[in-house]
């Protein structure tokens, strides 16, 4: 007689287990062998057998739960951390698009630049409209006023600017803001005024909130200060300096607010929200009592301040409903690029060699610490330093993307992306991927853009997006940065308080274009004025 087999050991002891078990365990016991059978046929059948089915379609991520109804939020999946967990910095791996599915919500997931350039120029079958129509809506524009943004015709003429498709006055704003930041006239003016708050702020006397050293020396934390003068810049450069005197907080609030502004876009319930929610109705509130102050009674504001304003008065838009419009428009013109001076400095404090070689190849452009040729900054030829640290910088710290809806069935990369679904475009996945960049895509090398110019140029760096929804004010952003940072370096000379390790970036946080840090990875930095 032989002993017996491992199946026949198994059959034996569940026999035993059985007869222990009083009924109830036995109905218990068998509704769970078939939910884990029916599981199992489900997973199978999705993510194994409808591929071989379905072969021109995008691969889709396995996950685990089969349920459309988790729609605590419906629109918006974690990326950033889907992004993060498959990001492709080794060389040569499939870069065909691929599917994941979360809160019930299909994505497909672009890596390669070639195919993100196919979905760039196509704005036939893929659409943004309903996503920047969903993020109004979030921030609480009222139903009448979305109406009167989005649903009404604006005959041609009906405003003081070209609209021969008679959009509606929402997309025509976005039109105006296009106008305002196309290289010219109009971009200059709003870049002087840039300009100007950053002269009239970067003295040792007006950095606010910092903690007084000596006559010529204070400390702060870097990530507050670049938040603090960039965002007044900002401010002015669009609301002159009515807004600031109507509520001299206004851009402190917006500090607390920006930080906390991905729980908009993941719809956050208002109670897990409070914060945010209190800091977003203070400044609509402050932006409120700034469109009831009479045109004539306001210093000067940017041109489309004032045409967008009329636009939306005269399809009968609210003073609340300006108000938070404006809100979403000072977010976007605001949330970069003070991130971006905070990285583009950090990264140059702890690499100081390289101080030494931007102060060198720029002091052309200054005169006793003042800037006096802005636009020497922007050529490359004569600051290639400047411009490498700068390209290096986005690509480091970007964490945007670009969001397409599918509105019919079309193919992107050789696959079949189904009608319904969306598309992402990570911009980190291309930033880190290996091909592109070579080794040690984690870490900040400016020589990448040194020894192969071009790259910048190519489609794997793509902090400003692309297509139809390309960053309009990409000019604005690179100008203003490098004049900020390097007028820093002019007049001041910075350490770092104690010994700070360079911070992390905020990888997991959702945001709109470069990523924050968390507050423990904050530093200070002392600030002594530099002798001319
Ligand atoms: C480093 C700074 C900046 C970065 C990294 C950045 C990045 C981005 C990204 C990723 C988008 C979305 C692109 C897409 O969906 O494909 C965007 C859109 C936009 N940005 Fe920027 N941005 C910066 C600075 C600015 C500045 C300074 C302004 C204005 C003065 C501005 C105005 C806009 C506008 C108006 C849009 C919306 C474009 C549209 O859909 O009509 N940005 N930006």
């Amino acid at each position: 007689m032989h002993s017996p087999g491992v199946a026949q050991r198994l059959a034996l002891g569940l026999m035993d287990t059985f007869q222990s078990m009083n009924e109830f365990q036995v109905l218990v016991f068998c509704g769970t062998v078939v939910l884990l059978a029916a599981w199992a046929a489900w997973w199978y059948t999705k993510f194994k057998f409808m591929p071989i089915q379905h072969p021109r379609e995008p691969n889709e991520m396995p996950y685990l739960i089969p349920s459309k109804a988790q729609s605590v939020q419906r629109e918006y999946p974690s990326w950033w951390s889907v992004a993060n967990m498959i990001h492709r910095n080794s060389v040569g791996v499939d870069k065909s698009p691929f599917a994941f599915t979360i809160f019930g919500t299909k994505f497909y997931v672009i890596s390669d630049p070639k195919h993100a350039k196919e979905v760039d120029k196509n704005n036939g079958t893929l659409s943004f409209d309903e996503f920047i129509f969903d993020f109004v809506k979030s921030t609480g524009v009222s139903d009448e006023g979305m109406q009167a943004c989005y649903f009404k015709k604006l005959p041609e003429h009906g405003v003081d600017f070209p609209n021969p498709s008679e959009d509606p006055i929402g997309v025509l704003v976005r039109h105006m803001h296009v106008h305002q930041l196309h290289p010219g006239d109009n971009q200059k003016n709003v870049e002087k005024r840039f300009l100007h708050s950053f002269d009239r702020d970067l003295q040792i006397d007006r950095i606010r909130n910092s903690t007084v050293i000596s006559n010529d020396a204070v400390e702060i934390s870097l990530y507050k200060w670049c938040g603090d003068f960039f965002t007044r810049a900002g401010e002015y450069a669009y609301f002159g300096d009515t807004l600031a005197g109507i509520d001299d907080k206004f851009s402190d609030m917006f500090y607390i607010f920006d930080e906390l502004s991905w729980q908009i876009t993941y719809k956050i319930p208002g109670i897990f929200a409070g914060e945010m929610k209190a800091a977003h109705a203070h400044l609509c509130q402050s932006l409120k009592l700034y469109f009831q102050t009479r045109q004539s009674e306001r210093g000067e504001q940017a041109w489309f301040t004032n045409a967008a304003e009329k636009g939306l008065r005269s399809v009968g838009v609210t003073d609340e409903d300006i108000a938070t419009l404006f809100l979403t428009i000072y977010l976007t013109i605001n949330t970069n690029t003070r991130r971006a001076a905070f990285w583009m400095l950090t990264f140059l404090l702890y690499n100081p060699h390289l101080i030494e070689a931007v102060l060198g190849e720029t002091k052309a452009a200054f005169d006793a610490g003042k800037l006096i040729d802005p636009a020497y900054l922007s050529n490359h030829e004569l600051c290639p330093q400047l411009e490498s640290i700068w390209l290096e910088t986005l690509r480091a710290t970007s964490t945007g993307a670009s969001v397409r809806c599918v509105n019919k069935d079309t193919i992107i990369g050789g696959r079949l992306l189904r009608q319904g679904n969306k598309i992402l475009i990570p911009s980190r996945l291309l930033h880190l991927d290996g091909d592109a960049w070579g080794k040690s895509t984690r870490e900040f090398r400016p020589k990448r853009f040194l020894s192969k110019k071009n790259s910048a140029r190519g489609g794997s760096w793509r902090p400003f997006g692309g297509g139809s929804t390309l960053c309009t004010g990409r000019f604005v952003a690179e100008h203003m940065i490098k004049a900020c940072v390097t007028m820093i370096l002019h007049r001041f000379h910075l350490q770092i308080v104690g010994d700070a390790a360079l911070p992390m970036g905020d990888e997991c946080t959702p945001g709109l274009g470069i990523m924050g840090i968390t507050q423990d990875e904050d530093f200070k930095v002392r600030i002594t004025k530099r002798a001319l």
